[in-house]
């Protein structure tokens, strides 16, 4: 606060004493200087220090909390919200807000108190000028008795007066280059009056300079501030969002009352993005426990979107699913979720190893013995492929398993399936096709798998569809036939039959499937 005062005084004695020992001033001045500047720069960086480690501290807080948040939106808020504006929320938004209220804040703090002590100061350096105006002008008085009239000279001096006032006070609301310069013009005219001494009117002109530039730092402390408040805003909505469906809350069943009995009653269902588009009117499906329904129909009727709505990853409209009974809405999701195995036609593994990926199926992973995950590998016909890997189960798959083949991908997706145990299992064949022996593997490893399940299969193999226990064809939002597959191949005008004759259901046997 007093370093322009020091400053000034030193100023002082150089400039009044000029035929004195110079050099001792002149070392006097530079050990000032360099006191101030290292004292000045090590508080600087220990409050830089504690404030960015303040920050980071609140920026990992804030991730992880947004984070949460965002895991238990329901699956429509995905579809609406881009992962890129996630990722932004995540990244920028938080590292904006825990800036805004850390560093931001003390370099608001101190600009704010350095202005204020800065006019304080020049507050004080004008008054002891004025005191000394007042005084000469009253020896000038007595002086000008004796020249010239007294009317002109005191005239002269308030007009003076007025402009340095005018010129002072009228740039307080301005930018701080405006106060500057209406300073320098005040101090002219205080130095012209020869009521301040040189070491004075630097104090003054420093403090100016100095209220200058922590007005300057106000003010970009407040566009900070307005940047962190907006991203402020931003992440709170994210954060505060109520979910449309429960993540975590509702009855779970009793294990032994459990049997995984499916029914879809009367369901109509748009996609909330698509509101217009109604994908299924009157849809209804009952599928026994224990038993194999396979579900074909045109691309694009709805299959997988059936999938989604038993998974509770959206809601129907109208129209209820019920599991044994009890409306899937009841149930909590998250446990709901344990009892139901995927195996999809792009099977998600994660940038881990093969062993982790295969555990990540089971209710706690971290619980998963060695043997249970070579147990499963090798009913899912994955262990061969896995150890002849250098590094077998510690094989790192790469991001989203691009390392692996997709029938390998599959095998370890039913190795997965396998762990978990479900009771219903929902399967979405590949219709991209596997080279021979791989089809023939995995074909194997799903029998394995769908053994005394109740399994819901979109089927796009002949062999699956004339396994299953029944086959439902879905078109225009709703099953328009169901039954065995040797009665839907003999109507002759019916959508199954037609879809046979398609290519991807002729992959196996094409002669087969007409003659039957
Ligand atoms: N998240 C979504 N939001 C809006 N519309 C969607 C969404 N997912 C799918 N759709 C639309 O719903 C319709 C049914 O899609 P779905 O994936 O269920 O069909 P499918 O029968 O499984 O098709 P395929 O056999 O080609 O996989 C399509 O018209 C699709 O564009």
């Amino acid at each position: 606060m007093s370093a322009p005062f020091f400053l000034g005084k030193v100023i002082d004695v150089i400039y009044t004493n000029p035929t004195g020992d110079f050099t001792d001033s002149l070392t006097s001045l530079c050990a000032l200087l360099s006191g101030i500047f290292v004292c000045g720069a090590a508080a600087n960086a220990i409050r830089v220090y504690l404030m960015q480690t303040a920050g980071q501290r609140i920026v990992k807080r804030l991730r992880a909390t947004m984070f949460s948040s965002i895991l238990k939106q329901e699956v429509g808020f995905f579809d609406k919200t881009s992962t890129g504006e996630l990722i932004n929320r995540l990244s920028s938004d938080t590292a904006l807000l825990g800036r805004s209220v850390t560093e931001n804040l003390s370099d608001g703090l101190r600009a704010g108190a350095q202005a204020s002590v800065g006019v304080g100061m020049m507050l004080a350096e004008e008054r002891i000028g004025n005191i000394r105006t007042v005084r000469a002008f009253g020896q000038e008085m007595t002086e000008m008795e004796k020249y010239t009239s007294k009317v002109d000279y005191v005239l002269q001096l308030a007009k003076r007066e007025a402009l340095a006032r005018a010129g002072f006070f009228g740039a307080t609301g301005l930018s701080g280059n405006m106060i500057v310069l209406s300073v320098l013009y005040k101090g002219g005219l205080l130095m012209g009056s020869a009521h301040m001494t040189v070491g004075e009117l630097s104090s003054f002109l420093m403090y100016a300079f100095w209220v200058g530039v922590s007005i300057g730092g106000l003010s970009s402390f407040y566009s900070e501030l307005m940047k962190g408040l907006g991203a402020g805003g931003r992440l709170w909505e994210l954060i505060e969002r109520k979910p449309e469906l429960p993540f975590n809350d509702g009855i779970v069943l009793n294990k032994d009352m459990f049997k995984g009995a499916l029914e879809f009653k009367e369901i109509h269902f748009a996609y909330p993005t698509r509101p217009e588009i109604s994908l299924f009117q009157d849809f209804s499906l009952s599928i026994p426990a224990g038993s194999v329904m396979a579900l074909v129909g045109p691309s694009g009727s709805g299959k997988s979107t059936i999938v989604s709505l038993l998974l509770r990853l959206y809601d129907p409209i109208s129209g209820t699913i019920t599991v044994d009974g009890v409306d899937i809405r009841q149930l909590n999701p998250l446990w709901f979720r344990t009892k139901i195995g995927t195996v999809s036609q792009e099977p998600v593994l994660f940038s881990c190893s093969i062993a982790e990926n295969i555990a990540y199926g089971a209710e706690d992973p971290s619980m998963v013995t060695v043997e249970e995950i070579q147990k499963v590998a090798e009913i899912a016909n994955a262990a061969s492929f896995i150890r002849d890997f250098p590094e077998g189960f510690h094989t790192l798959v790469g991001e989203k398993g691009i390392l692996l083949s997709g029938g390998q991908k599959q095998r370890i997706a039913i190795a997965r399936a396998l762990l978990k145990n479900p009771k219903i299992l929902l399967l979405d064949e590949a219709t991209s096709a596997l080279d021979a022996e791989n089809e023939y593997l995995v074909q194997e490893a799903l029998d394995r798998l769908m053994e005394g399940r109740t399994v819901l299969i979109i089927a796009h193999r002949l062999s699956t569809i004339q396994n299953a226990d029944s086959v439902a064809v879905l078109d225009q939002g709703r099953i328009i036939e169901c039954g065995k597959h040797e009665e839907l191949l003999a109507n002759p005008n019916g959508l199954f039959r037609k879809l046979m004759k398609k290519q991807a259901f002729l992959q196996n046997s094409k002669t087969f499937a007409l003659n039957v």
